[in-house]
C-alpha cells in the first residue's frame, strides 16, 4: 500500500481537478459520502444519537458539511459547529455549508453553531460538548503550522469527553507527512482518508491518533497518482507471498545456497549461533559460521546443523585480518556473507570489517558490530564491489550518520533514505515500525511487528533471516523486505502465544517455518 504526503496528495488533488477534469465539488461530494458510509458503519447512529461535525473554514470543513447533508437525509440529529465565521468559507466548502443551510427547515433537530472566536466558544463550549458523537472536520492536509488557541481548546474540549471521535481526512492536529502532533490532536477511533494513506497516519505517534483507517475512493485516476513519484510503501503480504517459489521435487542441499557468517566474540558466541541458526531455519541449504578460533568448541555446541570454521583471532579474542586469506577463499564457494553479530569492535577486527567490505564480491549483510565499525568511516561502503544491507538500531544509525539518535527517531524515512541513497546500500533501521531503505529511493515499512521483541538477540536473528534469504538466490532488496516481514510477523506469532512480552530471540528461529507456512505460501 503506497503512502503519501499531503504535498503528494494535494497535487493529485490539483491533477485531476485542473488536468483531468473532475470538479473539486464532485471530489469533495464523493469524500463526503464515502465518509458518512464508514461513519455509519463504525458507529451506527440513530436519530437518538446526537451528532456534531466540528468544521475548519476550508475544503476539510467542505467534506464535514457534505457528511451532515448525508446524515441529516438519514434523520440523525447533526449540529455544525463552525470554527470561523460564515463570510470566511469559500468555494466548494461556501457551497456545501449553504447547501445545509437550505435544508435546516426541514430538520429542526439539527443546526448550525458559529463559533469565530475564544468569546463565542465560551457561550458554546457546553453546548459543543454534549454530543454523542464527533465528526472532526476541522484541518486535513491544509494545517500549517501548531494549533493554537481556539483550535486547541476545541480540540482538547472534544477529547476530554472521551466520546468517540470521527476524523475527516486526518485527526487534525496530526503533521500528515510525519505523525507527529502539531501542539494538540484529535484522538480519533475511526478516519475516513481520500485518495491515499498519509504518511501522517502510519508512523508512530499518528497511527495511535488516527485509530480504524479507511482509505476512500473519491474518483482520483490512478495515472494522477504518478506512481513513479510515490516512494513510501507499507509492506503487503501479497508483496511478499511470491518471493517464496514452490521447491523443485528434485532439490537438495546445495539447491538453496550457502551462506558464510563470520561472528562472534568471547562472551558474545550466541549472536553467532542465533544468526547461524536463524538462516537455517529460513531455508538456507547450508551454513558456515567462521567464528574466532577461541570459542569455535563453543559455538560447536551451541550449533549443530550450521557448520564452523575456527579462524585467526586477536589479542582480544575476536576475529583477526589475519584471517582476512582464509575468509576470502571460504567465500568462494558462498552465495552470501553475514558480518557482525557479537563480532566486537576490536581495532584489528575494524581492519577485517573495513578490508572485507573493499574486497569481498558476495553479497554483504552487516549488522551490529559491523556496523559500528564501519560508523567511523562509512565511506568505505562507496568502494564496494557487492550490493550491502545493513541493520543498524536507531543508536548506531546515529553513530553511521554522526548524528543524536533523537535526530533518527524524529525523521526515521528521512534518516534511512538519505542514508541508503549516499552510500548505494540497502538500510534497515530497526525499531518499531522497521523501515526498508532502498538505495533507489524507495522506503517500505513493515506493519508487524510488537514491542515483545525488544530483546537482545533478535537483531542476530533477523541478519541470519536475510542473509539466509540471500543465500538461497533472493535478490538482496527482496531478503531484506521479506526477511523483515517474516521476521515481524514471527514476533507477532510469539506475542500471541506468549502473550505480550517473556519470548526470547531463540524462540523466534523454531517459528520461522510455521510463520512462512501460515502467512506467505
Ligand atoms: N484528497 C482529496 O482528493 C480531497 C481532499 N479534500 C479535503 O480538503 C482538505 C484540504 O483542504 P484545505 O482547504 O487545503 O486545507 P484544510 O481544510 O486542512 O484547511 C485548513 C485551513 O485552516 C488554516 N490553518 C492551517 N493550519 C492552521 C493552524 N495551525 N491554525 C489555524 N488555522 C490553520 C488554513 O489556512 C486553511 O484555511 C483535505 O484534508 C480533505 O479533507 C477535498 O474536500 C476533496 C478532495
Ligand atoms: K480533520
Amino acid at each position: 500500500m503506497f503512502i503519501v504526503t499531503s504535498e503528494q496528495m494535494q497535487h493529485m488533488d490539483r491533477f485531476t481537478i485542473e488536468k483531468f477534469g473532475i470538479p473539486g465539488r464532485v471530489l469533495m461530494e464523493n469524500a463526503g459520502r464515502g465518509a458518512v458510509d464508514f461513519f455509519m458503519e463504525q458507529f451506527q447512529p440513530t436519530p437518538a444519537t446526537r451528532v456534531a461535525v466540528v468544521a475548519g473554514r476550508g475544503n476539510n470543513g467542505g467534506d464535514g458539511w457534505v457528511m451532515a447533508r448525508y446524515l441529516m437525509e438519514k434523520q440523525i440529529p447533526v449540529t455544525v459547529f463552525l470554527l470561523s465565521a460564515q463570510d470566511r468559507v469559500k468555494g466548494d466548502a461556501k457551497a456545501n455549508m449553504d447547501l445545509v443551510e437550505k435544508l435546516l427547515p426541514y430538520f429542526p433537530d439539527c443546526g448550525v453553531v458559529e463559533i469565530s472566536d475564544a468569546a463565542a466558544l465560551d457561550r458554546e463550549k457546553t453546548r459543543l460538548i454534549h454530543h454523542d458523537l464527533f465528526v472532526d472536520a476541522i484541518f486535513g492536509t491544509g494545517l500549517n503550522s501548531d494549533v493554537r488557541g481556539m483550535f486547541k481548546t476545541v480540540i482538547q474540549c472534544i477529547n476530554q469527553t472521551n466520546k468517540p471521535v470521527f476524523a475527516v481526512d486526518i485527526p487534525s492536529g496530526l503533521n500528515a507527512d510525519t505523525g507527529a502532533v502539531c501542539g494538540v490532536c484529535i484522538n480519533a477511533a475511526a478516519t475516513a482518508t481520500f485518495g491515499f494513506a498519509k504518511i501522517g497516519h502510519i508512523l508512530h505517534p499518528g497511527n495511535e491518533y488516527t485509530g480504524k483507517l479507511q482509505v476512500i475512493d473519491i474518483g482520483i485516476p490512478g495515472f494522477a497518482a504518478g506512481k513513479q513519484d510515490l516512494w513510501f510503501q507499507v509492506m503487503e503480504k501479497q508483496t511478499i507471498a511470491p518471493l517464496f517459489p514452490a521447491r523443485a521435487f528434485n532439490s537438495h542441499k546445495g539447491s538453496f545456497g550457502h551462506l558464510l557468517v563470520l561472528a562472534g566474540s568471547p562472551g558474545k558466541t550466541g549472536a553467532a549461533a542465533l544468526c547461524a541458526n536463524a538462516a537455517k531455519r529460513i531455508g538456507t541449504g547450508l551454513v558456515t559460521a567462521g567464528v574466532p578460533e577461541g570459542i569455535n568448541a563453543v559455538m560447536e555446541t551451541l550449533v549443530v546443523e550450521p557448520m564452523t570454521v575456527p579462524l585467526p583471532e586477536t589479542a582480544s579474542g575476536t576475529l583477526s585480518p589475519n584471517g582476512l586469506d582464509r575468509i576470502l577463499s571460504l567465500a568462494e564457494n558462498r552465495q552470501a556473507l553475514a558480518l557482525g553479530p557479537g563480532l566486537g569492535t576490536d581495532p584489528d577486527t575494524r581492519k577485517l570489517v573495513t578490508a572485507l567490505v573493499e574486497t569481498c564480491s558476495l553479497p554483504l549483510i552487516m549488522d551490529a558490530d559491523a556496523v559500528n565499525c564501519l560508523a567511523e568511516n562509512p565511506t568505505v561502503l562507496k568502494s564496494r564491489t557487492s550490493p550491502a544491507v545493513l541493520t543498524p538500531h536507531p543508536g548506531e544509525m546515529a553513530r553511521l550518520a554522526g548524528i543524536y539518535t533523537s535526530e533518527v527517531q524524529a525523521d526515521r524515512p528521512g534518516t534511512a533514505r538519505t542514508f541508503a541513497q549516499d552510500f548505494n546500500v540497502i538500510l534497515v533501521l530497526k525499531g518499531a515500525q522497521t523501515l526498508i531503505a532502498l538505495p533507489d529511493g524507495r522506503l517500505f515499512l513493515c506493519p508487524a511487528g510488537n514491542p515483545g521483541m525488544a530483546t537482545g538477540g533478535m537483531g542476530d536473528v533477523l541478519t541470519g533471516m536475510i542473509a539466509g534469504l540471500a543465500a538461497q538466490g533472493f535478490s538482496l532488496e527482496n531478503a531484506a523486505l521479506a526477511g523483515v516481514f517474516i521476521h515481524g510477523l514471527c514476533g507477532d506469532l510469539l506475542a500471541d502465544i506468549f502473550g505480550g512480552f517473556g519470548f526470547l530471540a531463540g524462540d523466534m528461529i523454531r517459528n520461522i517455518p510455521e510463520t512462512i507456512h501460515r502467512h506467505l505460501t
